[in-house]
């Protein structure tokens, strides 16, 4: 049986326990995942990524105690491309600088692992979870471990002979692992608060399927904007709406083989990003719009003003971000604000199930959980 169908037959027969709890630390892990992007988007600014070159899920967790364990980190980094082109001369106390973020971005997911699974082994033992809610939650699990893995994947591709960062493609699916964690987080602790959608009402299929079609633009745009930050592309074109004088740069297309030209061409990576971005917050406009002459007063209505609201949000920070060429802070914004769009997006499209009769037919439950 399906998970949201699970739910409400356990909650009708009262042997689910209230499900509250539950989906309270599924959102406030979700809110975690939300802080660690924040938090990763201020590691790569500061060029702090590079900076721990061991990958030790335990013994890690300490931060250096001595100065003799200091100098052996630094005489690591120090051996990498990075240093000497860079950093080269910065000293340890420079070193130690750019140290701390990287280390709180670790511990960080360290924390987020453990509030994850000491209230996951708490609820199982308990007794407290739905059967139909386990798989998926400990799919979760292997994909924040899965996740941990990918970052240092990532970190690994920046100690390579001649580089000075990390490569885009690995950025983009850590990136876009995140954003998979978070999204899948929000939605089920969603679903357990709110099992069973209500009935359509009148126009709600139109405005589902506008904010449908926003929240794949958002995920396109935001994929794209993985690959802005990836190549830098952020530091050049740094004017807004044109590109160097034109609506579409001079040599957009210029890469063979062609695709090479969606992942590492400055000027085709920041046109795309740009693009997408737009056509996300039209379709994100639409669905506001819609949502606000169509629906009903209520939370359905409210979702659709709120993405509105949160893609208008998002749009503006991105071109602040561009034109005073990428601040930490402004690049920090930018990137947490990208999952404040797709919370927004979720929220919506959440809001916005339904059922065809009074109760959920276990295929709209399929497709709503
Ligand atoms: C729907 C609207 C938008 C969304 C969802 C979005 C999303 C994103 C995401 C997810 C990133 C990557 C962050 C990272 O991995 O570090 C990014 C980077 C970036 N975006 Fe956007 N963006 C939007 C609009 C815009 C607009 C309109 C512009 C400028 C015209 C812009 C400029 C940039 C720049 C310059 C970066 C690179 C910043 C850096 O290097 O940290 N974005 N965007």
């Amino acid at each position: 049986m399906p998970f949201d169908a699970q739910i409400s037959a356990a909650a009708a027969d009262r042997i689910e326990p209230n499900p509250r709890p539950i989906a309270v630390w599924l959102l406030a892990v979700a809110g975690m995942v939300w802080v660690m992007v924040a938090i990763g988007g201020a590691t790569r600014l500061t060029g702090s990524g590079l900076s721990i070159m061991e990958w030790a899920p335990l013994s890690g967790t300490l931060p250096p105690l001595s100065e003799a364990e200091w100098r052996r980190l630094y005489d690591l980094y120090r051996s990498i491309p990075q240093y000497a082109l860079v950093n080269a001369g910065f000293g340890i106390e420079g070193f130690k600088e750019i140290f701390w973020l990287e280390w709180i971005h670790r511990f960080w997911g360290r924390l987020i692992g453990l509030a994850y699974a000491v209230p996951l082994a708490w609820f199982w033992l308990r007794g407290r979870i739905p059967a139909g809610l386990k798989p998926r939650l400990v799919l979760l699990l292997l994909l924040g471990g899965l996740q941990g893995a990918v970052g240092w994947f990532m970190v690994a591709s920046g100690f390579e002979a001649d580089r000075t960062a990390v490569s885009p493609y690995r950025l983009v699916m850590h990136l876009g692992l995140a954003l998979v964690l978070f999204a899948a987080l929000l939605w089920t602790g969603l679903s357990v608060l709110r099992p069973v959608p209500a009935p359509a009402v009148p126009g709600q299929r139109t405005v589902r399927r506008q904010a449908q079609a926003a929240a794949w633009l958002i995920v396109a745009a935001m994929l794209a904007g993985g690959f802005v930050a990836g190549t830098k592309a952020g530091f050049d074109y740094n004017t807004f709406p044109l590109m160097a004088g034109r609506l579409v740069p001079e040599g957009y297309w210029r890469l063979d083989p062609a695709w090479t030209n969606l992942t590492v061409n400055i000027a085709a990576v920041q046109f795309n990003h740009r693009l997408l971005a737009t056509l996300a917050t039209l379709a994100a406009l639409g669905a506001a719009f819609a949502g606000w002459r169509r629906l009903p007063a209520g939370p359905a209505r409210r979702a659709c003003l709120g993405l509105g609201f949160a893609v208008c949000l998002q749009y503006a920070l991105g071109v602040a971000t561009l034109v005073h060429v990428v601040p930490v802070w402004l690049g920090t914004l930018h990137q947490a604000c990208a999952v404040l769009v797709l919370a927004a997006a979720l929220a919506a499209l959440h809001a916005l199930r339904y059922s065809t009769c009074g109760k959920s037919s276990p295929r709209e439950s399929r497709r709503g959980a």
